[in-house]
C-alpha cells in the first residue's frame, strides 16, 4: 500500500520523490529497488526515516504495527504528523504506542492510488486539529477521491473500498476465465473486460442512476443477460457478495483489537 501511496503521489508531481523517505524492516534491496524506481529516498534507520518528517505514514501490517509503531517513539518530534493506513489499529491504539500528543490522523485508501483513483477515506483522532485532516486531505487527493468520516465508520470503510478492488479483480478473474475457456484470446477478453468495468464504473459515477436502474436496462426481458443474472441468483451471488463484505467489515474490528 505504501507504494501504490508514493507512486501516485509522486505522479502527480506535486510531491518531490526526493522528500519522501522510505523504511521497511530489513529488506534493504526492495528498499533501493524503491530508490531506482520513483527516486524516494532509503532510510538507514527508524530514527533516519522520522527525523525531521513533517508527516510520517504507518503503513505495516496490523501484526506488525505494536512492535513498529513502539519502536518509532524514541524519535518522533512533537509537531510531526502521523498518518496510519492500517486497517482496525485506532488512533487511540496509536497514542498509546508513541506515547505522545502528535496529532494522529487514519486513512483508508485502496491500490488504486497508483495511478490516482484511490477512494480514501480520513478519520481524525482527537489530538488532530481541522489543519491537520487539510493537510492530509491534500496528500491524499492527490491519488483519488477523499471522503471524511467518523472514525467508527472507518471498519465498514476497511470492509468495502480498502478491500473493494479485490473484489471487483475477483469478478474480473471470473470473466476472464469464462472467456478464455470459450475460445476468446487472452488480449481480447481483457480489452472487453476491462474497458466493460471502467465504462460500468463511469455510469455508476457520473450519471444519477442508481444500479438497479443501470442494471434494468442492460437486461432485455427474455435476453442473455436475465439468463446470465439468473445464474448468479441461483448461486445466491448478490447475498454472497453482501456477506462477503460484512465478514470483511467484522475482521477489521477484529484487527483493532491486536495489542
Ligand atoms: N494492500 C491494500 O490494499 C491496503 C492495505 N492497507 C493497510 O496497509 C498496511 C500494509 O499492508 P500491505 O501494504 O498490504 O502490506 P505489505 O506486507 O506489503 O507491507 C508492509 C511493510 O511493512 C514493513 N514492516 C513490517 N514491520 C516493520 C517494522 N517493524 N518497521 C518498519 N517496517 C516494517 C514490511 O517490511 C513491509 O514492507 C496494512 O496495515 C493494511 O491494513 C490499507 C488499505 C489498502
Ligand atoms: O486485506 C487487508 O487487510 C487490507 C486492508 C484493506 C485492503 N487490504
Amino acid at each position: 500500500m505504501a507504494e501504490a501511496i508514493m507512486e501516485g503521489v509522486i505522479k502527480t508531481n506535486k510531491w518531490q520523490a526526493n522528500l519522501i523517505t522510505i523504511k521497511n524492516r530489513s529488506n534493504s534491496g526492495r528498499l533501493k529497488e524503491l530508490q531506482t524506481k520513483y527516486g524516494v529516498i532509503p532510510a538507514p534507520t527508524i530514527k533516519k526515516a522520522v527525523s525531521d518528517a513533517e508527516i510520517i505514514i504507518l503503513a505495516v501490517k496490523p501484526k506488525d504495527a505494536s512492535q513498529a509503531v513502539k519502536s518509532l517513539e524514541p524519535f518522533i518530534q512533537k509537531e510531526q504528523l502521523i498518518i496510519s493506513v492500517m486497517a482496525g489499529i485506532s488512533t487511540g491504539t496509536i497514542t498509546e504506542w508513541t506515547n505522545n500528543e502528535n496529532p494522529v490522523l487514519r486513512a483508508m485508501p485502496n491500490t488504486s492510488a497508483s495511478i490516482g483513483y484511490s477512494a480514501t477515506a480520513l478519520s481524525k483522532g482527537i489530538s488532530a486539529s481541522d489543519v491537520h485532516v487539510q493537510k492530509a486531505v491534500e496528500l491524499f487527493e492527490t491519488i483519488g477521491t477523499v471522503t471524511l468520516v467518523p472514525e467508527d465508520k472507518l471498519h465498514i470503510v476497511t470492509g468495502l473500498s480498502g478491500s473493494g478492488p479485490a473484489y471487483i479483480y475477483y469478478i474480473a478473474e471470473a470473466m476472464q476465465k469464462a472467456a478464455e475457456e470459450l475460445s476468446l484470446s487472452h488480449e481480447e477478453a481483457k480489452t472487453l473486460i476491462s474497458q466493460t468495468l471502467l465504462g460500468a464504473s463511469l455510469m455508476l459515477k457520473n450519471t444519477s442512476e442508481s444500479p438497479i436502474e443501470l442494471r434494468k436496462k442492460v437486461t432485455s426481458p427474455g435476453g442473455t443477460t436475465e439468463a446470465g443474472i439468473g445464474k448468479l441468483d441461483q448461486y445466491q451471488v448478490h447475498d454472497a457478495f453482501i456477506a462477503c463484505i460484512k465478514k470483511a467489515v467484522r475482521r477489521s474490528e477484529e484487527l483493532g483489537n491486536i495489542k
